[in-house]
């Protein structure tokens, strides 16, 4: 398994008993680092946030760079994202999935941790890392079965699946949508 380095920063914001991130680390799938500014510079920044979507393209910086995460609460994911210093990290959404993780079930765009962690190996061509991540849950594989059609488009550098999610050619929009409805509850 040739796994590109992760790194992690967590919040804690949550039960380390039930984190995605902390049991990935357990197993040495992603290394947890104690601040914001021991994440690489010029990294792959998994931010939700982000105009631009991850593709196969950025396979080299992740390879040469890492890829970096900012875990913490759905309701602090956006402020947080949004005060993070501008050029540090290379930005990137995840291209629109569904969530198959316990509390966000059937959920478009809000991902677990590591359903983020195995979409980005996926679409970066790490297709058996993304499965042996995915196999620490019980839950996990259902992630890639669930998403199988979109994943395999995104692959390929081809975003047409989210317009067919979301229903509206404008994804911007849609996605903004998502989030403000997320952190209005509903
Ligand atoms: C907000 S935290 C929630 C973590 C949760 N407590 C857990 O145990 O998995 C999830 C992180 O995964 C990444 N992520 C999830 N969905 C994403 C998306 N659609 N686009 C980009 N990053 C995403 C982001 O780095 C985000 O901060």
């Amino acid at each position: 398994m040739q796994l590109p380095r992760i790194f992690i920063h967590r919040l804690p914001q949550d039960d380390p008993s039930k984190n995605t991130a902390v049991k990935m680390a357990r197993f040495g799938f992603v290394q947890l680092v104690d601040s914001v500014r021991h994440l690489p510079r010029g990294s792959i920044l998994l931010d939700p946030t982000a105009k631009s979507p991850l593709t196969l393209s950025d396979r080299d910086t992740v390879i040469r760079r890492g890829l970096s995460i900012i875990d913490c609460s759905w309701r602090r994911a956006v402020e947080l994202h949004d005060k993070l210093p501008r050029v540090y990290f290379v930005r990137r959404r995840l291209p629109l999935l569904i969530a198959v993780n316990p509390p966000h079930y059937g959920k478009p765009y809000i991902l677990s941790t590591i359903e983020a962690v195995a979409a980005a190996l996926y679409i970066l061509g790490f297709r058996k890392e993304a499965e042996a991540v995915l196999r620490l849950y019980k839950w996990g594989p259902n992630f890639l079965s669930v998403n199988a059609r979109y994943l395999e488009r995104y692959a390929v550098s081809d975003l047409t699946p989210e317009r067919e999610l979301l229903g509206i050619d404008d994804v911007e929009e849609g996605i903004t949508r998502l989030i403000v409805a997320l952190l209005n509850g509903r």
